[in-house]
């Protein structure tokens, strides 16, 4: 070992290091080394040396590396080998492109998809209405996929204005399905061979994004239009790598969102007192921006609404750090020594990876008292959105991290968070809902590393139109 550097915690099976322990359960296998070895060590990881930093007041000191502690290159290999097109590298500036586009994301065309997103969702809702005059019961992770699948597919690509519009996107979101199912190995480098029907489902999905096939698709989205052109202008692409690109964005579009949405309903419904708050929020908005809720009824909100409804997005919130577990890693482009905070220095060598686990900032209970528990109003102060947490007595920079950190923050965060809330408000404004069963439902580990966590089973509720 050299010296500063880290700790290393090798396994007994050469090669696969601590990958099987890693696998199983990240978030405890973290927090016993951190118990062991203090707030920096290295895993050997199948093959790969990880270096964890889990003190969040170092957060900060990984982030703002982004030259020597580089995240593209890690990103285009895990996403080239999962989603079937090939590295970016291969084409002058198609990343720097592609992420220029994300621009549509925000601001005035963040507005606009929102809108669409809107109409999308109570379009969807009213056709729920006509079957929910009396008591329907459903199961919730069905549900939510969906309707959140849906209205965003059509907000994002358009539909086809054919009449099997519905069908040929219930097609793909079961394919989605399908391949989401084994996403978690595809991103551990598990060979697509050995994953039974993925490989043909992927194909299947592809095909779906071939641009003769979106060139029927009426009133998608800027940020869609922008990635088609884009990758036109690469002739060396191929049709099917562009289309597997289409699918690609998908996947980050829908694959978070889904199980997001089902934690943030899920928690509400098993929190009474929390869903009579939020419900009267949207409520006195409702009226006080004059617009009638029920079957019939459209409503409007604009951005600055939405931002204002302080117990939603707290509720929301809550349920994220929950069910994130997202890594955020970076790679040492060179020998290098990283300084941290107090005069520590660690030493990393070219091809190192470096790792922040923010679920354990998010379940500790020197940040968050009692981190096991739902509590809807934690991100509330007086009335306000609460943006100060402590840790050990010092305010933390980063407190809540669902969507990455720096360079690889997530680039629908703002789309993600409008579309729960309309999600939510829509809900809670045409529906009476309740749990049917009442067994707790936990996290699905299988995804740690990755994102939001899945719901290690489905759950029954039921729902009524809203009797006014
Ligand atoms: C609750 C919902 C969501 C969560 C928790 C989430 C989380 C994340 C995270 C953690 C990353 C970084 C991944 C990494 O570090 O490797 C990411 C990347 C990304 N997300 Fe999201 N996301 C969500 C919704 C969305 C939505 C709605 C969109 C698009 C409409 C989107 C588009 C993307 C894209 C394109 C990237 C890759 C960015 C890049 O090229 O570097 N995400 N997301």
């Amino acid at each position: 070992m050299r010296t500063r550097e880290p700790p290393l915690i090798n396994g007994w099976i050469p090669f696969i290091g601590k990958a099987l322990t890693f696998r199983k359960d990240a978030f405890k296998f973290l927090i016993s080394q951190q118990r062991k070895f203090g707030d920096v060590f290295t895993v050997h990881i199948a093959g790969r040396y990880v270096t964890f930093i889990m003190d969040p007041f170092q957060y900060v000191y990984v982030i703002r590396n982004s030259k020597q502690l580089e995240f593209y290159e890690f990103a285009d290999k895990m996403a080239s080998r999962t989603f079937g097109y090939p590295s970016l590298s291969n084409f002058p500036n198609l990343n720097e492109n592609l992420h220029r586009i994300y621009q549509y994301l925000q601001g005035k065309p963040l507005d606009i998809i929102s809108d669409h997103m809107m109409k999308n969702l109570q379009h969807i809702f009213e056709w729920k209405c006509s079957q929910a005059t009396d008591w329907k019961t459903e199961k919730m992770y069905k549900f939510c996929s969906f309707l959140m699948f849906e209205a965003s597919f059509i907000t994002l690509y358009g539909r086809d204005p054919a009449a099997d519009g519905h069908n040929v996107i219930s097609e793909i979101r079961d394919k989605f399905t399908k391949f989401d199912a084994n996403f978690p190995y595809l991103a551990a480098n598990i060979p697509i061979e050995l994953l039974g029907v993925t490989k043909k489902v992927r194909k299947e999905l592809i095909h779906h994004f071939l641009l003769q096939n979106m060139a029927k698709w009426m009133g998608g989205s800027e940020v869609i239009q922008a990635r088609k052109d884009t990758l036109e202008k690469y002739e060396l692409l191929q049709d099917y790598d562009k289309a597997a690109h289409h699918f690609a964005f998908l996947w980050a579009s829908v694959g978070n969102t889904i199980p997001a949405t089902f934690w943030a309903m899920y928690y509400l419904l098993r929190h009474p007192e929390a869903l009579a708050v939020v419900r009267d929020e949207i409520d006195h908005l409702l009226q006080s921006t004059g617009q009638k809720k029920g079957p019939g009824y459209s409503i409007h909100l604009t951005r600055e609404q939405l931002d204002n409804l302080v117990y939603l997005e707290s509720a929301l919130n809550e349920s994220l750090r929950m069910c994130s577990a997202s890594m955020n890693i970076r790679i040492s482009q060179e020998d290098y020594i990283l300084k941290l905070e107090g005069n520590q220095e660690v030493s990393l060598r070219k091809g190192d990876w470096i790792a922040l686990y923010p679920q354990i900032l998010h379940m500790d209970p020197e940040v968050y008292e009692d981190p096991e528990v739902y509590k809807f109003d934690r991100y509330v102060e007086n009335g306000k959105k609460k943006t100060t947490f402590y840790k050990g007595g010092r305010k933390l920079k980063y407190f809540l991290m669902p969507f990455g950190s720096g360079i690889s923050m997530c680039p629908g965060r703002f789309f993600a968070m409008n579309e729960m809330k309309l999600f939510l408000i829509l809900f809670l404004a045409h529906f009476d809902i309740e749990l049917v069963e009442k067994k707790p439902v936990g996290l699905d580990n299988s995804r740690m590393g990755l994102g939001i966590l899945l719901p290690d089973s489905d759950i029954a509720f039921c729902y009524k139109i809203r009797s006014f």
